[in-house]
């Protein structure tokens, strides 16, 4: 058996959401106890909440809802590049110089330790130029340990709307501290929520057998 990596956040009550999005809240349905024989709980929370895939609902009028896409993007081959060194957003001179000519999906380590217990509005955000370069070398899907492609404060949205534009998939908010840069398999598909904008996923990494 090959070695899995989870480069996901734990869910909890806490768990730092973006400013003004709804609180992680989790409560006792039943408690197993005077006859009732389970535990069950209900959860409130934001669909960005955590490490998450955006669905292009989130960001185009006429994208499709989580439930709607297609999950390849999600499973298969995917190469890590560390981009610790770049300051800002990661523009196309901050990628590495050996990137390879075809890849099919890409995370990008912006930050050595992810701030698991704080809201850092100052995290590393994607040049629109960037997706650009990454969608013509055949990646399918990015994904960042950032909360957002785009800057806390952008009204445009320049990274998702290139996104939208070569039809890519996003996960956000991947904790990548433990993560060596190199190839991997990435196993990351979202809930079948119908209708919504987003997903919490279960992010894993598993050793590329090439
Ligand atoms: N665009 C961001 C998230 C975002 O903008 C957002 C997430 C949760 C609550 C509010 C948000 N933006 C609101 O103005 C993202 O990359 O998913
Ligand atoms: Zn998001
Ligand atoms: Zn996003």
């Amino acid at each position: 058996m090959s070695r899995i990596w989870d480069i996901s956040q734990t869910l909890r009550p806490g768990i730092p959401v973006w400013p003004g999005d709804t609180p992680y809240s989790a409560e006792p349905s039943w408690v197993m106890e005077n006859g009732c024989p389970v535990n069950v709980a209900r959860l409130c929370l934001s669909t960005h909440t955590g490490t998450h895939a955006d669905a292009p609902l989130h960001y185009h009028a006429e994208g499709q809802a989580m439930a709607e896409v297609a999950l390849e993007a999600y499973i298969g081959p995917c190469l890590v590049l560390d981009l610790t060194h770049a300051r800002g957003r990661v523009e196309p001179g901050d990628l590495p110089a050996g990137l390879p000519a075809r890849l099919e999906r890409v995370l990008l380590k912006t930050c050595a330790r992810f701030p698991h217990d704080q809201w850092r509005a100052d995290f590393t955000a994607v040049a629109a130029a960037t997706i650009d370069l990454l969608a013509e070398r055949g990646a399918r899907l990015i994904g960042v340990d950032s909360p957002s492609l785009d800057p806390q404060d952008a009204k445009t949205l320049d990274a998702h709307q290139r996104v939208w534009h070569h039809r890519m998939a996003i996960l956000e908010g991947l904790v990548l501290d433990d993560i060596e840069p190199g190839h991997y398999e990435l196993i990351a598909p979202p809930l079948k929520l119908a209708h919504l904008d987003a997903s919490p996923v279960r992010a894993l990494l598993r050793r590329s057998e090439a």
